[in-house]
């Protein structure tokens, strides 16, 4: 039996916590998949390494009715898939030698472990490895829904669509939440015929709802969208697949070459024996922390269990996922001044085509809590300069805010570069600045496509105070 003074079980964002100060401690970094996580491997890196050319070719279309003639000639899929692969597997494989070779007090493992006792794991060939203190941060896997033919060759989860051989000819995409709604912009940027084909009414649907509406009718417009349309059997047919759904009571037939089923991620704590343990888990099977990232069992702290990441939030986000191991690193070094992970304001972005970004409450979350307190605005690209360079259409940006604080409620953007154009926005929520304040203070370079966020904000119509600026 290997003792050890910190086990970590996944070397996603559980491997950050190997800091100096545990190089005169015994550590075991435990992996059974590929080292180095989600986001590295098969999440947020290689995805936006495809989003990016995809932008590339979808400017094409943008170009024309700005005068510009750009002809697509088609991508190629094998250099692209090589080139981010190439870059991306040996990182990973660099990473996995670091921890298995060059640090004395790390051991790697690469089985799959579970619990036998709160302090005590075993390796699924049956060696046993004890620590003082184990970290969770076993991350999450794809969920695909129960049919006849989801496992059939050519049906495919996000781990595996990146690595195909060939673009694919005609690729049915099913989920309408972020996984699918990259893959399809991805896709049909790069000449794929795409059908994202969605169980509910929109796309993005957990999203505020004027941003949900306009993502889907701005999606239709770039790939095929089908909506309520729920899903019965996959089949082989004619050297590709077959897809029967059930549409508003009618039959929707479609053929495929590939499929992507990108229908919802599930913590990796089921095959952990924690529940046995009776770690308490929310209904997802999340682990609950407290806001120290300690595990709770009937809502106490078990003494030296930690949990991060997907296993234990419910955001599911690479960033979200750092901030906790950062947490952690002070904790598990400070146990005596210990700090709170904050959760206040967590950011999003969806890297789909339009970009989508969003912080705080939707419209409907904020009347529930302030009622009439709530002002809302929604700003268009296309009012400022620059939306009239880009000649854009469907562009918004959403501001909710309390009437009477002036504070910022919720941030809701559409259009190009979302995820940049939010960031001031997620500043002034974090460090409670005032609509006006943060309006008014800084200048805001002309004309730039930040004067939207600018100008959103005085559209908000915060009455003004003595001490604001001008
Ligand atoms: C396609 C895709 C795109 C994404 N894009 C973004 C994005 O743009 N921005 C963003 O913020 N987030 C994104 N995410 C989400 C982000 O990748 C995850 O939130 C993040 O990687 C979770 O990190 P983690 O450390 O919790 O888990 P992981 O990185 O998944 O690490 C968990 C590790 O634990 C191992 N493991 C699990 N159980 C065991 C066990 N019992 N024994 C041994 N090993 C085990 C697994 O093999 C895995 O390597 C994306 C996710 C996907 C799937
Ligand atoms: N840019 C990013 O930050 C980014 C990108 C990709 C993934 N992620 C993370 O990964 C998580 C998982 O992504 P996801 O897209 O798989 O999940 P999701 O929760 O965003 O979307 C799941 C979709 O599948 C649909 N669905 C669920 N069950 C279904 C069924 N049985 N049949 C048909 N449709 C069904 C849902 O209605 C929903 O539209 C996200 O929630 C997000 O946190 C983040």
């Amino acid at each position: 039996m290997a003792h050890y003074d910190l086990a970590i079980i996944g070397s996603g964002s559980g491997n950050s916590l190997i800091t100096e100060y545990w190089d005169t401690q015994k550590v075991a970094i435990i992996d059974a998949g590929i080292f180095g996580g989600t986001c590295l491997n098969v999440g947020c890196i290689p995805t936006k390494m495809f989003v990016y050319p995809g932008q590339l070719a979808a400017s094409v279309t943008q170009a024309k009715a700005l005068g510009v003639e750009l002809k697509f000639e088609g991508a190629d899929w094998a250099g692209i898939r090589d080139r981010i692969f190439g870059r991306i597997d040996a990182i990973s494989e660099a990473g996995k030698n670091y921890r298995a070779h060059e640090l004395e007090n790390v051991t790697l493992y690469t089985e799959h472990v579970s619990f036998v006792s709160e302090h005590e794991l075993r390796t699924a060939s049956g060696e046993s490895i004890t620590a003082d203190k184990i970290v969770i941060a076993t991350g999450s896997r794809a969920v695909l829904p129960e049919v006849p033919g989801i496992s059939l060759p050519g049906v495919h989860t996000s781990d595996t669509i990146m690595r195909l051989a060939e673009l694919p000819k005609r690729l049915v995409i099913l989920g309408g939440g972020y996984i699918a709604s990259e893959f399809a912009a991805v896709f049909a940027a790069l000449g794929s015929e795409v059908v994202q084909v969605n169980r509910s009414g929109a796309l993005m649907r957990q999203l505020d709802a004027d941003i949900s509406a306009a993502f889907t009718t701005a999606a239709a417009a770039r790939w095929r969208v089908e909506l309520d349309a729920d899903l019965r059997r996959i089949s082989e047919h004619d050297g590709g697949l077959q897809l029967e759904f059930e549409q508003d009571g009618a039959p929707l037939t479609l053929e495929a070459d590939v499929v992507l089923v990108a229908t919802g991620r599930t913590p990796n704590t089921d095959a952990l024996g924690v529940a046995q343990l009776g770690f308490d888990l929310r209904e997802d099977g999340s682990l609950v922390v407290d806001d120290y990232q300690r595990v709770l069992a009937d809502g106490e702290p078990v003494p030296g269990i930690f949990g991060l990441g997907d296993a234990a939030n419910t955001e599911q986000l690479k960033h979200v996922a750092n901030r906790e191991a950062r947490v952690l690193i002070h904790n598990l070094q400070h146990p005596d001044a210990m700090r709170p992970m904050d959760r206040r304001f967590v950011p999003a972005a969806v890297f789909t085509n339009p970009q989508i970004a969003y912080v705080g409450a939707t419209e409907a979350q904020a009347r529930a809590q302030h009622g009439d307190a709530v002002c809302s605005v929604i700003q268009d690209y296309g009012s400022t300069a620059y939306g009239w360079a880009m000649e854009d259409e469907e562009g918004i940006v959403k501001l909710l805010a309390h009437r009477e604080t002036g504070l910022l409620l919720g941030a809701h953007l559409m259009g190009h570069e979302a995820a940049l154009l939010i960031q001031p926005l997620i500043q002034a929520m974090s460090m409670n600045l005032e609509v006006n304040t943060m309006a008014r203070g800084p200048f805001w370079i002309h004309p730039a496509l930040s004067e939207v966020v600018e100008n959103a904000l005085l559209s908000l119509q915060i009455p003004a105070r003595d001490s604001d600026p001008l």
